[in-house]
């Protein structure tokens, strides 16, 4: 594993595939300007809106979403990390899916989210997941990258479920991922924690790329997208606006966060 820059995209998605992957592009365009060689994109990076919008339009989103990470890879030359997006299964359900492109277009891995968000929050929004999404059954396996490091994918309420990354963390991983759409709501209190948990816990880099702002109606994301080093530093937030968060993915430091804080060799239950 060598050292190099990760982007952590962070952008406004809407009711709107094209104007979506071309805010896409403008911010993986930004992101390589400044060096980034491993370039991951937020759950619902390609459509984010009504329910039955997304499962009518799911299989050109899938379609589209999946040429849209072939050819940005291909195109600039760097690793993609695509957040959630629909692929659809059966009848009017998709999977909530995230993969990793390598800079051939040859898809690397994929993961189908398990946790599904069915919540009501006190700021009066329901979110109804399993409504349209039909959750994965698999745990994410981790894809080894002789350049990157071991890569370990999750999507957004994958968060809370610390067992998710303890498996990823005991076959190897190195970096885990959380591209997320996170409420505005839950986000401000639970976000940054959870990541940093996830990091310290695993003594592993978490790279969280995120929606921000308001997608339609009520919608709104409390964006931050984040890079959390394997001690628990935040290296980079975007803030509240779209943008990129760009850290150093450092193999030395693993190692040495991992000498200091022996803590996943003293495991006794897992
Ligand atoms: O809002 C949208 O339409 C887009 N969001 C999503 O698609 C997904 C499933 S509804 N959101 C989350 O998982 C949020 C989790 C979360 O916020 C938490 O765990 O607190």
């Amino acid at each position: 594993m060598k050292s190099y820059l990760a982007a952590a995209i962070q952008m406004t998605s809407i009711p709107d595939l094209q104007k979506n992957l071309v805010q896409a592009e403008e911010l993986i365009d930004l992101a390589v300007r400044q060096g980034a060689e491993l370039v991951s994109l937020p759950e619902n990076f390609s459509f984010l809106g009504e329910e039955k919008d997304k499962v009518e339009l799911a299989q050109e989103i899938s379609e589209q979403s999946e040429q849209f990470l072939k050819t940005m890879a291909q195109r600039y030359q760097i690793t993609v990390v695509g957040g959630g997006f629909p692929v659809p299964v059966g009848d009017r359900k998709v999977y909530n899916t995230a993969t990793i492109v390598d800079p051939h277009g040859i898809e690397l891995a994929r993961y189908q989210k398990v946790h599904l968000f069915d919540v009501n929050l006190p700021d009066g929004n329901t979110y109804e997941e399993s409504g349209t999404v039909k959750a994965g059954t698999d745990l994410p396996s981790v894809y080894r990258s002789e350049e990157l490091g071991s890569l370990g994918l999750s999507v957004c309420y994958d968060v809370r479920f610390p067992e998710l990354y303890r498996h990823l963390s005991s076959k190897g991983a190195d970096i885990l991922f959380v591209p997320a759409a996170f409420t505005a709501y839950t986000g401000k209190d639970h976000w940054q924690v959870l990541l940093q948990a996830r990091a310290i816990e695993n003594t592993c880099y978490v790279i969280a790329p995120a929606q921000t702002g308001c997608h339609y109606d009520l919608r709104h994301s409390h964006g931050h997208a984040t890079i959390v080093d394997p001690w628990g530093v935040i290296l980079a937030d975007a803030g509240d606006k779209s943008g990129v968060a760009i850290a150093k993915i450092d193999p030395n430091r693993i190692e040495q966060v991992r000498s200091q804080m022996p803590s996943l060799q003293h495991r006794v239950f897992a």
